[in-house]
């Protein structure tokens, strides 16, 4: 390309940069004179909050476009765009720069030759700080034989072929035609987009979030979840929506979403398979379902020195009350309770009235050792918390004609039944209150629970599930809790708790009025006297201007700001629309959290089914769509991968053949020149030679990354060789990917990508688990440009295809 045109398009970009300058100067600006507004009503605080956050908002999306500004130029008959990270106008409003997602767009990411759709070049403009380094231009004159090749293949490539850096990177200057279908697609429904290893799945649900969050801008309120398998993976992928200026975006596991849980207790693989069997939800509505069973036989509840009783009979009639409609166990616990305390109540007024009334109800004379006892001895009696021995004294009758026990003395009585201990303890008994967190680990501690909750599960299985309470939550309990919070509802102590958060942030409150008000008093204070030289006297803080109350508003809103924190801390907030990732790996129970989430089903769910480890993923979206979605979902496919050089691919075909002959891999973008390799080691000898290969690769890397990927169960002690080996290499549980060696377990590997992979004994990653294969496919899918594999003994004969050393 000419340097004329570089420096033609160099001015362009650079005025681009000029006027967002300019535009992000005015917002500034006008969000500064925002926060020097005061007073007025409470609705107009609540408008300036919002315009607040409105201009903020502006001026971080024009900080996140700052690298890559403008990238793309389409040239039609007689007009020309630019294409860029966001739009921009001229004052008179005229487009100076067309944002990616606009429907003008399009055509940069769709034309081609054979269907040029009115375009006649397309350019792609790289720059780097700010500076035009680059042009690639494709002329779409449409006489193309028709099939359809790459959009930007120059860049592309140099996009592919990058060194990757630990974090993702987003891919708008280069989103290929099949992506850009599956991002723009509309909003309603299930989509799933199925495609092999490295099709750009993660790249294409990041941008289809940041493409929703922009055409359709209610979804904002609602917020978009992304659910990502593991902490590392979202860390991962955790820049690629700020960078696009998206921040209505929560990234979760699974685990992550019942707000209190921190789920990072480990157990067994066939443990968690277990938990995730659709069958769990039965299982969970069956121990709900146990703790409101009838007693065996009469309840006797000591009071004072009376004994008062719950017959069988009694119970049922409570919990039919209690259970009359859909309640969930803790709101019929209310009812019940009240039902039983009545019952109790009148148990004690009849008991009292006998004491003190014949069986005509007169009051007794003192023929039988009792004198009559008087109302207000009762009331005594009452306050007193029915002590045997004023029953036993002698007090005066006074027969007044009214009933003994009036509503007052009745109420009393209640009160006081209810905050007896031992009545309290009988009335947890039979209908307890329940946290989920304790409907659980009742349930896992106990044999008997687990054998009445579980029928359908064999002995053995409920074997796995046993564990003593305490020790803390696995990510497959998660979806467990999630069910149990939905047959229990609000639980009277979280309902007593609640109340006492709202009080301690209303005492918060006042703390913050009274802080705000000294602040404002040393503010006040300091301006009076006179200003330093230099010092601006027109940079006001937020505290030269506002009353306390509303400066303690603006800290309490500032707190609770973002939809994505909110969305974060409430189990019950339906989301906008869902996104799921490496979806395969869900098992049915994570699914129905997800889907509680997701009320109105605005869902795009992205993985590939040959690449399931977890036991309790699946091989079929059918099966794991049906049951929420009936035949109401779609289908679309990536096919070509962008990440595994053709040499590489073709190792993992084999792998993928073994697996299913009807599966087909992704077709590789590019060819490398690079051939994978196999080393054979002795078995005592892979540590040490593993080691010395994965400093001899990490040597050969420049700015890139090498992971060496391990079987699990020898995770430790290969981590261990590695370090060794070489300093500063990343392991373990949450290990830093941005490291410039990381060694990883196939779990962990899952999703991210490398320059080089180095495979340790791929013969015990076959037998590491049930579903082996798909670990393989997956660790050997993982390498941008190299690939070597080391194992003990002969090789396992799905990889014999490679060649050895
Ligand atoms: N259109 C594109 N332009 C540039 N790079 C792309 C494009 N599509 C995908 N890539 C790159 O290819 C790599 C693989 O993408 P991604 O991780 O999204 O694939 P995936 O389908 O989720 O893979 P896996 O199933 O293995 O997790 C990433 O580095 C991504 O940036």
């Amino acid at each position: 390309m000419s340097t004329r045109e570089i420096e033609r398009e160099q001015d362009y970009v650079a005025m681009l940069y000029r006027r967002v300058d300019e535009l992000r100067e005015r917002m500034t600006e006008r969000l500064a004179g925002v926060l020097r507004e005061t007073g007025g009503t409470r609705q107009a605080l609540v408008e300036r909050e919002s315009a607040v956050a409105r201009y903020a908002e502006r001026v971080a999306k024009f900080d996140a476009a700052e690298k890559g500004l403008c990238f793309g130029r389409l040239d039609r008959r007689d007009e020309r765009f630019y294409i860029g990270r966001i739009g921009v106008l001229d004052d008179q409003g005229e487009p100076l720069l067309i944002d990616w997602r606009a429907p003008a767009a399009r055509p940069f990411y769709v034309a081609t030759a054979a269907a040029p759709d009115g375009v006649r070049r397309r350019r792609h403009i790289t720059t780097r700080n700010r500076r035009v380094v680059g042009l690639d231009d494709e002329v779409l004159d449409g006489d193309a034989d028709g099939e359809q090749g790459l959009i930007g293949e120059a860049a592309l490539l140099a996009a592919v072929n990058a060194g990757r850096t630990g974090r993702m990177r987003d891919i708008v200057e280069t989103l290929q035609a099949e992506q850009d279908e599956i991002i723009r697609s509309g909003p309603h429904g299930v989509l799933v987009v199925q495609g092999g290893p490295g099709t750009g799945k993660t790249a294409v649900a990041l941008h289809r979030a940041a493409y929703l969050l922009y055409t359709h801008r209610r979804l904002a309120e609602r917020g978009v979840l992304v659910v990502g398998p593991n902490a590392t993976f979202l860390r991962y992928i955790g820049q690629v929506l700020p960078g696009l200026g998206e921040t209505s975006v929560l990234l979760s596991t699974v685990g992550g979403l019942f707000p209190g849980v921190t789920a990072d207790r480990a157990e067994p693989p066939a443990t968690a398979e277990i938990k995730g069997r659709a069958i769990m939800a039965d299982v969970v509505a069956a121990a709900v379902r146990d703790r409101q069973a009838p007693p065996r036989g009469p309840v006797e509840i000591p009071y004072g020195d009376e004994t008062l009783r719950i017959e069988e009979e009694d119970y049922r009639r409570a919990a039919r009350a209690a259970l009359n409609g859909p309640v969930p166990h803790n709101q019929a616990r209310r009812i019940f309770v009240r039902r039983m305390l009545d019952l109790l109540t009148r148990q004690v007024a009849e008991r009292l009235e006998a004491l003190t009334l014949d069986d005509d109800g007169r009051p007794l004379d003192g023929g039988d050792g009792h004198d009559a006892l008087s109302r207000a001895d009762v009331r005594a009696l009452l306050a007193a918390g029915y002590p045997q021995e004023l029953l036993d004294a002698d007090p005066v009758a006074e027969d007044d004609g009214r009933p003994l026990l009036d509503e007052d003395d009745l109420a009393q009585l209640r009160g006081e039944l209810a905050s007896a201990p031992g009545v309290r303890a009988a009335l947890d008994e039979l209908w307890p209150g329940l946290t989920p967190q304790r409907l659980l680990s009742d349930l896992f501690a106990d044999p008997a629970r687990l054998a009445s909750a579980a029928p359908g599960l064999s002995d053995a299985e409920r074997g796995l599930l046993r564990r003593a309470p305490g020790g803390g939550w696995t990510p497959a309990d998660v979806p467990l809790l999630d069910e149990a919070a939905e047959w229990l509802g609000a639980d009277d102590r979280e309902a007593r708790a609640q109340a006492a958060s709202r009080a301690r942030a209303a005492a918060e409150r006042r703390e913050q009025i009274a802080y705000a008000q000294g602040v404002l008093d040393i503010t006040v204070g300091s301006r009076s006297s006179d200003l330093e030289e230099g010092e601006d006297p027109e940079i006001l803080t937020a505290a030269d201007l506002l009353g306390a109350e509303e400066l303690a508003e603006r800290q309490e809103t500032v707190t609770h700001r973002t939809i994505a924190e909110r969305a974060a801390a409430d189990r019950t907030w339906a989301f906008g629309h869902v996104i799921v990732d490496e979806a395969q790996e869900l098992s049915a129970m994570a699914w129905r959290l997800l889907m509680r989430r997701c009320p109105s089903r605005s869902m795009t769910i992205v993985g590939d089914v040959a690449q399931t480890g977890d036991a309790a993923g699946t091989s079929s979206w059918e099966r794991v769509l049906r049951p929420h979605a009936g035949d109401r979902w779609r289908l679309a496919r990536l096919t070509v991968n962008y990440r595994t050089p053709a040499e590489i691919m073709a190792a993992a075909a084999d792998v993928l053949a073994a697996l299913d002959p009807a599966l087909e891999p992704p077709r590789s973008v590019r060819e490398t020149g690079v051939p994978p390799w196999r080393l054979a080691t002795t078995p005592g000898g892979l540590p040490r030679t593993l080691a010395e290969h994965a400093a001899r690769e990490a040597a050969r890397l420049e700015e890139g990354r090498l992971a060496v990927i391990v079987p699990e169960s020898r995770l430790a002690e290969l981590s261990a060789a590695v370090a060794a080996e070489v300093p500063g290499a990343a392991y373990g549980a949450d290990p830093d990917l941005e490291r410039p060696v990381v060694v990883l377990s196939v779990r962990q590997a899952k999703g991210l990508e490398f320059d080089s992979v180095l495979i340790a004994d791929p013969a015990a990653i076959l037998t590491d688990s049930p579903r082996g294969r798909n670990d393989l496919y997956v660790a050997l899918t993982r390498a941008t440009q190299r690939l070597g594999v080391l194992h003990p003994g002969p090789p396992p004969a799905e990889l014999a295809g490679i060649p050895g050393r």
